[in-house]
């Protein structure tokens, strides 16, 4: 898995059902389905010695040491060829969350919640009929009170930082997919294609149509989308030293029906959950000369030397 990959998490407590919407998701977006279940349940499957530790701790709802499942997960994206990864019932706590991003180095680039009352997911659970050690109502009063105690603080914490998409789970499979088809629709835009992608924004008059021209040209983007939002956390700012003023809805709609009648680029009203997902973001600023934002840029993307227009 390159570093430019895209990937998410997806959340949601027990018979909520992720499982079944990271099937269609994985066959419909060509994502690799990761489920933490899963690769836990294959190790116990091969007979090891760590495989009868994760049975004991399943059996009684609890959650598997971090250094265990991370390792798996690491694994498993690591032999994966896909450019798109999701990972299936993971983080179950913060503690997990801690470890994974220290061991794999990355954040998601959102996470989906599954958002499912308590009584409809015991339900969904007894009628599972798979036979899973788990699925019996005393390990599923447990399991419940894990993910509330431990889950909703890791769903928490990605939100703050903007990266979570509620889903409302009641109705059947096929309506909850639609809600996430269009979630994902919406997203696609920003997933990692051949070329090398790029979000630019900015503030008032900071042109950034031009520079999205500009980058095109020097770097030889496939795609480069421009617009400045409202929502563009300080956090990007400062990773490139710009200065951002704010634009309302109105002006970037404006923005964008400009640049689109001149055709000279793609524009899009970026979201804060969308800039963060790119790997590249280039902040066009009036108050930042051209020359500074391009040696941003170029450092940013490790380019050697500055290519004269
Ligand atoms: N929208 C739905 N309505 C009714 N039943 C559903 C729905 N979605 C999934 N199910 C069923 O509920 C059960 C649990 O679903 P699933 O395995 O996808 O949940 P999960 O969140 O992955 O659970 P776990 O965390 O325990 O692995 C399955 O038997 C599945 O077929
Ligand atoms: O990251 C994880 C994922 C799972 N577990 C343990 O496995 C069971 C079943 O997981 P499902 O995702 O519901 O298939 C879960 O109750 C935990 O005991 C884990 O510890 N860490």
């Amino acid at each position: 898995m390159s570093n430019r990959c895209y990937f998410k998490f997806d959340s949601g407590g027990p018979g909520s059902g992720k499982g079944t919407q990271c099937t269609k998701i994985a066959s419909d977006f060509g994502f690799a389905h990761l489920s933490a279940g899963d690769l836990l349940r294959h190790e116990i499957a091969s007979g090891s010695e760590k495989g009868e530790l994760i049975l004991d701790i399943i059996k009684e709802g609890r959650i598997v040491p971090s250094e265990i499942t991370v390792e798996l997960i690491r694994k498993a994206m690591e032999t994966s060829s896909a450019n798109k990864v999701l990972i299936d019932g993971f983080p179950r706590s913060e503690e997990n969350r801690i470890a994974f991003e220290r061991i794999v180095g990355r954040e998601p680039d959102i996470v989906v919640f599954f958002d499912c009352p308590e009584d409809e997911m015991v339900k969904r659970l007894l009628g599972r009929n798979q036979g899973r050690v788990d699925d019996n109502i005393e390990t599923i009063k447990k399991r419940l009170k894990v993910f509330e105690s431990l889950n909703i603080p890791v769903v928490d914490y990605y939100s703050s930082r903007g990266k979570v998409c509620k889903i409302n789970a009641m109705g059947t499979a096929d309506e909850i997919f639609e809600a996430v088809r269009k979630l994902f629709s919406s997203l696609s835009a920003i997933w990692p294609h051949d070329g090398l992608h790029a979000a630019i924004t900015g503030g008032l008059n900071s042109e950034t149509d031009k520079y999205c021209l500009l980058n095109r040209k020097i770097l030889n983007f496939q795609t480069a989308y421009c617009g400045c939002h409202l929502g563009v956390s300080a956090g990007v700012c400062l990773k490139v030293g710009a200065i951002l003023s704010w634009r309302t809805k109105e002006q970037l709609d404006e923005d964008a029906s400009q640049a689109n009648k001149r055709k000279e680029s793609r524009v899009i009203g970026m979201t804060r959950l969308r800039l963060e997902s790119f790997r590249v973001v280039i902040v066009s600023s009036m108050h930042v000369p051209e020359i500074t934002t391009r040696k941003l840029l170029m450092r940013e993307l490790a380019v050697p030397s500055t290519p004269s227009l």
